[in-house]
């Protein structure tokens, strides 16, 4: 990707409510393909909901979305398919499936009448290796762990190779080791010029990885930046109520340990 094709996608002003709950109050914000985005906040800050509004699965009651420019709501289905990937937040599983055609299921949006292309199968099969699912293609994908069926599912996000990757913690439930896999797959795609937005609860990670921070509050961006701007000190304790430290291993290991709750 060159600078010329670089995307951005982009909320303004957007507002939710959600059974009568304001979700999102006036998000503006806005991300860019190539890099690695994170979203952070408390439990019901938002973050699910913006990741939703992003990926044209909710409509904002005001405000809009555009990606380059054009209202996402607009676009056609397929189209908006193929270009942004959307793992949601602890996804089920409905259905009886093995993991293979589970996988194979991301590259519904690139299916043309001839069925199952080279480039389906070489996709697939890239996106199982990346998330260390190959030794698992036969199994049915209800009688996964947790951890596995969280990697299966990103596998089949990664099969549309989507030029964004909108993920809903995408973490949880996995393995330190899986942990580190994963980021390092979304780092390689990010440079590979995806655009990758996260919601992640771990402030070291997100500290470690994020070349973009957006930090909600009761449905409204308290802070965003640069890492280095955004988890500091003071942000992080007026969104969590928390006094944390901040750390380094090293020059490249940045990161955060919780404390203690902040009282005034
Ligand atoms: N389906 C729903 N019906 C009613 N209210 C909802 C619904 N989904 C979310 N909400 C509310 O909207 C607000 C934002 O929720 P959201 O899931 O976006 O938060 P979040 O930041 O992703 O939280 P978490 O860290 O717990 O996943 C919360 O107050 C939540 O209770």
């Amino acid at each position: 990707m060159t600078a010329s094709t670089r995307e951005i996608l982009a909320a303004s002003n957007v507002s939710l409510a959600l059974g009568g709950n304001a979700a999102l109050r006036g998000v503006s914000t806005r991300f860019e393909t190539g890099k690695v985005s994170v979203l952070l906040g408390p439990n019901g800050a938002g973050k699910s909901s913006l990741l939703a509004c992003l990926s044209g699965l909710r409509c904002p009651e005001s405000g809009f979305v555009t990606l380059n420019g054009e209202n996402v709501l607009t676009l056609a289905r397929r189209d908006r398919a193929r270009r942004i990937g959307l793992l949601p937040q602890a996804p089920e599983i409905h259905w009886d499936i093995d993991v293979m055609t589970l996988v194979s299921l991301g590259r519904l949006p690139h299916r043309g009448r001839g069925g199952e292309t080279n480039e389906d199968r070489e996709a697939i099969a890239q996106a199982m290796l990346a998330t260390d699912v190959a030794k698992l293609s036969t199994r049915t994908a209800r009688q996964l762990s947790g951890g596995e069926r969280a990697r299966v599912l990103l596998a089949r996000v990664l099969a549309g190779k989507p030029q964004w990757l909108l993920a809903d913690e995408p973490l949880a439930n996995l393995d330190p080791a899986h942990q580190l896999d994963v980021l390092e797959q979304l780092c390689r795609i990010a440079r590979q010029g995806v655009g990758v937005v996260l919601v992640l609860h771990d402030l070291s990670f997100a500290a470690r990885i994020a070349d973009f921070v957006v930090l909600l509050h009761e449905g409204q961006v308290l802070s965003s930046g640069s890492r280095h701007q955004v988890l500091h000190p003071e942000p992080i304790r007026e969104a969590f109520g928390i006094d944390a430290h901040f750390g380094m291993v090293g020059d490249a290991n940045p990161y955060v340990v919780p404390l203690r709750r902040y009282r005034k």
